[in-house]
């Protein structure tokens, strides 16, 4: 693997107006990302984990330009994609896909899965009308799809085979960068791991570099190269995934790990809040300080006053925590 960063995200903040009240009647605003700092190397997987709502789609879609930053910086390819309007970004567009989590509502109804794997083919010049039908069965074979497949509509696929399809139509555009936001919670278990290891075989290869945002650790812990965890808009924590799940040193990167996985999101929401006394703190009104302070087991004075710098604890171990900086073992 290449350790040449792919993209270089610096000081991203995302902030969403909304507006609150039964008549809409009072503005605020959501602080969904704030100074978020990532480097995105090719050829990896770099997940995002913490809790529901702490900011990991929306990291997703501000990178690939989605969702608008309020400020900060995206460099790909020499050039900052925060910056550039729709028009600007569509040469960059194909190097830069998404899988969501549902493909029932990716794909559309009335095209078939070879019209819409074809689709992004023929709108961005990758090939004439009369290569289509070839590149579409290869697509499906690379996805692990028969090639008559190409036939069927979305309703007259499973699941799985589903999400196959949406793979096969982001590998369409020869991505260099592929999201992938929930891509297999959604489906049963013994199916997950079919769609983890094609999307492994992808990534060898195509040379793909993935974020991956998911829930389940056992999955990140498998097929990560680095994680970072995400705590209300910010970046707690940010290792190998050996150093990550063998020594994590940020007190909520601890909780989050000792949290039994559940495969029930509910119930695992609920042992964290054991872990983590009480629930996550509005993102419309975060804590000062350090945003985990109202729930951390160690908090000191300084924490709820002063952000913690985001600082390399160990060669590649960044983290963000007052404890870690003056030495406390957390
Ligand atoms: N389009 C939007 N408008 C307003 N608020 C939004 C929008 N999208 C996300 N948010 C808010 O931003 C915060 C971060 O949301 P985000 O979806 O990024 O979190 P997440 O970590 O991906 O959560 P989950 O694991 O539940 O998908 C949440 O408070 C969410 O309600």
């Amino acid at each position: 693997m290449s350790i040449q960063p792919l993209l270089k995200i610096e000081n991203l903040v995302k902030h969403f107006h909304v507006r609150l009240g039964a008549f809409g009647e009072r503005a605020a605003t959501v602080y969904a990302l704030d100074n978020v700092n990532l480097e995105i190397m090719e050829g990896e997987t770099l997940s995002l984990v913490g809790e529901s709502g702490c900011g990991k789609s929306t990291t997703g879609f501000t990178i690939l330009n989605l969702y608008k930053a309020t400020s900060g910086r995206v460099i790909y390819k020499g050039q900052d994609l925060a910056t550039l309007g729709e028009k600007q970004m569509r040469p960059f567009r194909r190097d830069l896909q998404i899988v969501f989590q549902d493909p029932y509502s990716t794909l559309n109804p009335r095209m078939t899965a070879g019209e819409a794997i074809g689709e992004p083919m023929l709108f961005h010049k990758l090939c004439t009308k009369a290569e289509l039908k070839d590149k579409v069965a290869t697509l499906l074979t690379d996805v692990g799809l028969p090639t008559r497949f190409a036939q069927r509509y979305p309703h007259e696929l499973s699941g799985g085979q589903r999400q196959r399809v949406v793979i096969a139509r982001a590998l369409a555009c020869q991505p260099k960068f592929i999201v992938c936001d929930e891509a297999i919670s959604a489906l049963d278990v013994s199916i997950q791991a079919q769609i983890i290891n094609l999307l492994l075989d992808l990534q060898e290869k195509y040379g793909l570099t993935y974020l991956f945002i998911a829930h389940d650790l056992a999955v990140v812990r498998h097929i990560s190269t680095r994680v970072g965890v995400m705590y209300l808009g910010r970046l707690a924590e940010l290792a190998s995934r050996e150093e990550l799940f063998d020594n994590p040193l940020h007190p909520y990167t601890r909780a989050l790990l000792s949290a039994v996985p559940e495969t029930d999101p509910a119930l695992e929401r609920s042992r964290t809040r054991q872990i983590l006394q009480g629930d996550v703190p509005s993102p419309l009104n975060p804590p000062s300080g350090c945003r985990f302070h109202t729930r951390c087991p160690i908090a000191m004075d300084v924490c709820g006053k002063t952000v913690p710098d985001w600082k390399e604890a160990k060669p590649g171990h960044l983290v963000a925590c007052h404890a870690v900086n003056t030495g406390v073992d957390a």
